[in-house]
């Protein structure tokens, strides 16, 4: 029987213990000195697949902070694909350093590393990686995906994740309030990038009142200049007045200090590992009456978009379809959980983990 391994808190020091404390298969040490190249490959789980999930590109102040990256970033992977029944397993990969760092060498120095996998891992855009760095990564590896639809692959697959984002935003919102309209409801979005800027218009077109934040100055003020929505600075953002938080930046927004701030009603939004501790911070929201929509359920359209270019039978209008499905697994988790009394983040890893065991029981009987 596969095991769901969820402690994190792990041995400092001991790069075994961290594989294993969240069941891990593989991590990849990629270094090249002459490009200055410094990349993880994180293999969680293929029970239902090779692995397939972007890579993320990220000035780490240091070596375990990308290390921890990494594997919960490819471990959510899993539980993504297996909750929107994808046959593919979890994986990610993260780049130490500055975006600036990137050029053709070096990009193509990463593909090399993603073919010594032999297609175990395949790689797509994550944050500050984009269709262009796909390309030079392509021309090391057939293991892409994410490529530009002129050289027929799936384009950026940003906006599908924002569509299903917002249609999981909608599911919890029917929840909360019982009706999935968004209109007139206060929506705080943090992160107006490849995402966040795309949400912003389905939030827009409701006539929601949308507030934004970014660190990224000038990018913020030409998003809501462009849609409308309000700024707000990053301090006092957890502090606004607010029916629904929507976390489109970084992880581990959901922890000790704002969920002391938060009067949300609704948590719903597209970041990876929103919780900074599944278990501990799953709970608090529970006990708080915050109805969190799990992250890497309503985050899965770019997964979806670039699984289908992954197959070969990439096909734009299908992964639309494919992502509207977000909205009623949405909804059947948050009742899961209402009738369980457990975090919703915990029922939907049990479904999504239910489906490896059973699919690894299926491939173990041939
Ligand atoms: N791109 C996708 O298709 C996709 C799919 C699934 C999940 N996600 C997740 O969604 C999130 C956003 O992805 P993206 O592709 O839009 O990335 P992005 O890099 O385009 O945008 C992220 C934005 O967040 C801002 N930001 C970073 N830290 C911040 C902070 N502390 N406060 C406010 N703003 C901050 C950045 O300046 C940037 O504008 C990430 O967590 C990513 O892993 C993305």
């Amino acid at each position: 029987m596969l095991e769901i391994k969820t402690k994190e808190k792990v041995q400092e020091g001991s790069i075994y213990g961290q594989i294993t404390s969240l069941g891990h298969e593989q991590l990849v040490i990629c270094y090249d000195e002459a490009t200055g190249l410094k990349a993880i490959i994180g293999i969680h789980n293929t029970v239902l697949g090779p692995a397939l999930g972007g890579t993320r590109m990220w000035p780490y102040q240091s070596e375990s902070e990308a290390i921890t990256d990494v594997l919960r970033l490819s471990r959510g992977m899993t539980f993504k694909a297996a909750i929107s029944g994808l046959n593919i397993g979890g994986g990610k990969a993260v780049i130490i350093g500055h975006p600036r760092q990137k050029n053709e060498a070096f990009l193509r120095r990463f593909g090399r590393f993603i073919e010594s996998l032999g297609g175990r891992y395949t790689t797509a855009e994550d944050v500050n990686m984009n269709t262009r760095d796909m390309e030079y990564i392509a021309m090391e590896t057939s293991h892409v995906t994410g490529l530009p639809e002129v050289k027929g692959g799936g384009g950026d697959p940003s906006p599908v994740t924002a569509f299903g984002t917002y249609l999981g935003m909608k599911a919890a919102a029917k929840k909360a309030f019982g009706s999935d309209s968004l209109c007139g409801k206060k929506i705080a979005v943090q992160g107006v990038g490849q995402v966040g800027s795309h949400l912003i218009q389905y939030l827009v077109k409701e006539d929601a009142k949308v507030f934004v934040t970014d660190i990224d100055e000038e990018r913020l003020q030409k998003v809501a200049q462009k849609t409308g929505a309000k700024t707000v600075s990053s301090e006092g953002f957890y502090d606004i007045d607010m029916d629904i938080y929507a976390p489109c930046a970084l992880g581990a927004t959901l922890n000790d200090d704002t969920l002391e701030r938060l009067q949300c009603q609704v948590v719903a939004g597209a970041a990876n590992n929103q919780l900074d501790s599944e278990e501990k911070h799953g709970k608090l929201l529970l006990k708080k009456g915050i109805l969190y929509a799990p992250d890497f359920l309503i985050n899965a359209g770019g997964l979806i978009n670039v699984y289908a270019e992954y197959l070969g039978k990439y096909n734009r209008d299908l992964a639309y379809q494919q992502a509207e499905k977000i909205y009623d697994t949405c909804l059947a988790i948050l009742n899961k959980s209402e009738k369980e009394k457990i975090p919703t983040q915990q029922a939907a890893i049990e479904i999504a983990w239910n489906r490896v065991q059973q699919i690894g029981k299926v491939k173990l009987s041939h």
